[in-house]
């Protein structure tokens, strides 16, 4: 009988009778032949499923279980599949999609000052934020990623974008002692990203405005220090790139007489809040300096590669207790923002630069593009396991393809093998973005079509013949 007076009383009920097929109500269920859940407690569950309710996980457990004690509206088996978090993009510059290919065969300063200031002045307006947005999020949902980190122009825009795709950003307009699109310099620059804090922080739970000076050598103390102090003040994160070259280490120790960590650490700057990119020059003190301090480092192992900076000493890092997660960086330096790429990269280049087979084994790479990038970013009590209690970000890998098959260890063929095309269905805060590979929340024909004629306009003036 259901004329009861709490919905304990039903809960009790449905949990009394065995028989009862799915009595508990519930929007969502999702399954896979191995759910791996970067939760310690229980690592690759077989034949697993989760139920999700107001966009939470509710339950993990054996499919069966789950289908015996929750009623879905909608449910996505995933069989032959694999069902794990969804990845953690800690650092990109997304509309810089419509850069792609624009300028290789560079080193970062060349790239940077000769071709990609010049042509952001030139091209980045509203239209290039909204499209490359669109552009960036449509890659990022067909690979996987479920959160991402967006250091770049036109916040507000960029947001708009990420609330109508369904994903999950950190936004961060980032703030330079140059002239940038549409500001002269620091000044009019930080105070539209202070405003664009001040307007987005609290306003969207899947958007969280950050601050983000560009990098010590192109930011004099003085502005640093405001920066910091702004994210003190509104409690958000903080992200900068760090010691991403020798030429940067050089520079910052002649201009200020320390490395790059040391000298944001004189201004008082490290603290769990702040999560750096690149970091591929610390030095030992710095190391421990950062793990002391907490700080986030994300590692882009296709930009350092290709940009020719270097191999972060991720080993030493992660032997230190930092909190280490991976991204793309933009794609006109990797160039894409395949994060299945910067998984394997990682778990090799590593190897290779240690001579140690463990140096980053597997399952430590899994976590870094997921709970490790979560960590980082500050997001752990949201995003980054499959877990009670954490937010509905998932996505289902398809195991059937030729390389995937035969099937001993899910957490290799994930690191070692799987690539972006093999995500079959994503999902964020409950709501699936992403199934059977059809993008649900954005039109890939009308971006590709806005996204070619915008390149084409660019082609035009750089290369007039
Ligand atoms: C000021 S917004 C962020 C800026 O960082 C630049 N950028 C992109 N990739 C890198 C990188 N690997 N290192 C430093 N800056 C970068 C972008 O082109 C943009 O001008
Ligand atoms: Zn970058």
């Amino acid at each position: 009988m259901f004329f009861v007076f709490s919905s304990q009383i039903v809960i009790a009920w449905s949990n009394s009778n065995s028989d009862a097929q799915g009595t508990r109500s519930v929007e969502l269920i999702v399954g896979g032949d191995f759910v791996v859940t970067m939760n310690d407690a229980q690592p690759v569950i077989k034949n697993g499923a989760v139920a999700i309710k107001d966009g939470k996980i509710i339950a993990v457990d054996k499919k069966d279980q789950i289908l015996a004690s929750y009623k879905a509206d909608r449910t996505l088996p995933g069989e032959g599949m694999v069902l794990m978090p969804g990845l953690v993009n800690g650092h990109s510059h997304s509309a810089m999609v419509l850069f792609r290919g624009l300028a290789d065969d560079l080193a970062l300063e060349d790239w940077l000052l000769n071709y990609i200031f010049p042509a952001e002045a030139k091209f980045v307006d509203e239209n290039f934020i909204r499209i490359g947005e669109q552009l960036a999020c449509w890659e990022m949902i067909r690979g996987g990623t479920t959160t991402f980190v967006d250091m770049y122009f036109k916040p507000d825009v960029a947001s708009e974008v990420v609330d109508e795709c369904g994903l999950r950003a950190i936004i961060a307009p980032s703030s330079i002692d140059f002239p940038s699109p549409n500001f002269q310099g620091w000044d009019d620059a930080f105070a539209a990203a202070v405003d664009f804090v001040k307007r987005w922080k609290g306003k969207n739970p899947r958007i969280i405005p950050a601050i983000a000076p560009h990098a010590p050598y192109t930011v004099s103390p003085e502005h640093l220090t405001q920066a910091i102090e702004a994210a003190r003040q509104y409690d958000v994160p903080l992200t900068i790139h760090l010691a991403e070259t020798k030429t940067e280490v050089e520079d910052v120790q002649q201009r200020y007489n320390a490395t790059p960590v040391q000298h944001l650490e004189n201004l008082g700057f490290l603290e769990p809040r702040v999560f750096a990119a690149h970091v591929v020059w610390p030095n030992e003190s710095e190391i421990a300096l950062m793990a002391k301090r907490g700080i986030g480092v994300i590692h882009n192992p296709d930009s350092n590669l290709k940009l020719a900076s270097g191999f972060a000493p991720i080993p030493a890092m992660l032997k230190a207790g930092i909190k280490v997660g991976l991204g793309t960086d933009g794609a006109s330096s990797n160039n894409d923002l395949d994060m299945w790429e910067a998984i394997r990269l990682t778990a090799f280049i590593h190897k290779g630069t240690t001579l140690d087979p463990t140096a980053v084994p597997a399952k430590t790479v899994l976590r870094m593009a997921t709970l490790g990038g979560a960590e980082a970013l500050g997001l752990a009590d949201k995003i980054g396991a499959i877990k009670v209690g954490l937010q509905a970000d998932l996505i289902q890998v398809q195991l059937s393809e030729p390389h995937l098959t035969p099937i001993y260890d899910a957490i290799s063929h994930l690191v070692y093998t799987a690539d972006a095309q093999d995500v079959d269905t994503v999902i964020v805060d409950g709501k699936v973005l992403m199934h059977k590979r059809e993008m649900l929340t954005l039109n890939p024909d009308r971006i590709r079509l806005e996204a070619t004629s915008i390149a084409e306009r660019i082609d035009a003036e750089l290369r007039p013949n």
